[in-house]
């Protein structure tokens, strides 16, 4: 848990800083809301509670908590208000612009500490509830909406990277899987779903994208030139068909297609759906030359030739 205590009075920062060390969490400290909307906004720093106090100079707890609320964080940071002035207006003022809890100065440490427990409780809830809907049951893979939302940020990184880094936008699709479920029933089919996610998750790096996007159909998402993307592609192939999948007595042999384009800095102006769909035309053609392999092709040279 990372808490953000923002207050102008030094010597409140580092009370409050000692009982959020005491709690257990990690406190990040700004002087000014300033200084606080910066690390908030900032994604890799965004702290999951944010102790802020009423009274500061310029822009005051108040304000800050209405342009807190307004950034549509995903995840809803748990906000504790601060105070000297308990009035019950000024109290109901701030749990109305979005404050979840209120706390009057002088702050009672042992009070404290169990407020950022409750807060820890909801912030907790609410990542749990995150990932549950980000994630596909079968296969713990990412679902479909979490992969999309998962390449927009990924491209965006694209979009500020230097002009030699590129991407690789890879749709795979298990061949013949309507024979397998046909022929040893659709949880044995589950099975293959679930072996297949795993080969695959082995096959890519942990801040690399996969995803069951679809029935029998997965989406990956690297950060490679084209040489690399043709790396991966063969290694995943490999993965895939290399070893039977046994069930007790049964022994079945799983092949995958896969299309993928590699987008550059340049083409960052175009859509997630543009590239999938490039990638599914690609992954279309591996199909009809007879399955379990790949085609690769640069985003810029596909859409040259149309
Ligand atoms: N067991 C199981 N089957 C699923 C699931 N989702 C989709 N399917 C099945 O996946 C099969 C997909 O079949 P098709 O689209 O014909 O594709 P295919 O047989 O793999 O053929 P090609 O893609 O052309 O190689 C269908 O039989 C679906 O019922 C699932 O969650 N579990």
């Amino acid at each position: 848990m990372h808490v953000l205590i923002v207050d102008d009075n030094e010597i409140d920062c580092i009370t409050i800083s000692s009982f959020v060390q005491k709690a257990g969490m990690n406190a990040l400290i700004a002087n000014n809301a300033t200084q606080a909307f910066e690390i908030i906004s900032n994604r890799d720093t965004t702290p999951e509670i944010i102790v802020v106090d009423w009274m500061m100079p310029e822009v005051n707890g108040l304000e800050l908590c209405q342009k807190i609320r307004a950034l549509n964080l995903s995840l809803t940071p748990y906000i504790i208000m601060i105070t000297s002035n308990s009035l019950g207006q000024i109290e109901r003022k701030a749990l109305d612009v979005g404050a979840d809890d209120f706390i009057e100065k002088p702050i009672h440490g042992a009070v404290f500490i169990a407020r950022l427990r409750v807060g820890e409780r909801i912030v907790k809830m609410q990542q749990k509830l995150l990932s549950l809907a980000d994630t596909d049951e079968l296969t713990s893979l990412l679902n479909r909406r979490a992969a999309i939302k998962a390449c927009e940020t990924h491209l965006a990184r694209l979009a500020r990277s230097d002009k030699s880094t590129s991407h690789c936008l890879i749709i795979a699709d298990i061949d013949f899987f309507k024979q397998i479920n046909d022929t040893y029933g659709h949880l044995i089919g589950d099975r293959v779903l679930i072996d297949v996610s795993n080969r695959i998750r082995n096959s890519i790096r942990p801040f690399e994208t996969a995803a069951r996007f679809g029935g029998e159909e997965f989406l990956i998402y690297c950060e490679a030139t084209v040489e690399e993307a043709d790396i991966i592609l063969r290694r995943l192939r490999q993965a895939i068909a290399s070893s039977e999948y046994s069930y007790n007595n049964i022994s079945i042999n799983v092949t995958m297609s896969f299309g993928c384009v590699v987008i550059n800095k340049h083409d960052t102006k175009h859509t997630i759906n543009e590239f999938i769909k490039k990638a599914d035309d690609l992954l279309y053609e591996v199909k009809n030359d007879g399955r379990n392999n790949y085609k690769l092709a640069a985003y810029s040279s596909m859409e040259e030739s149309e």
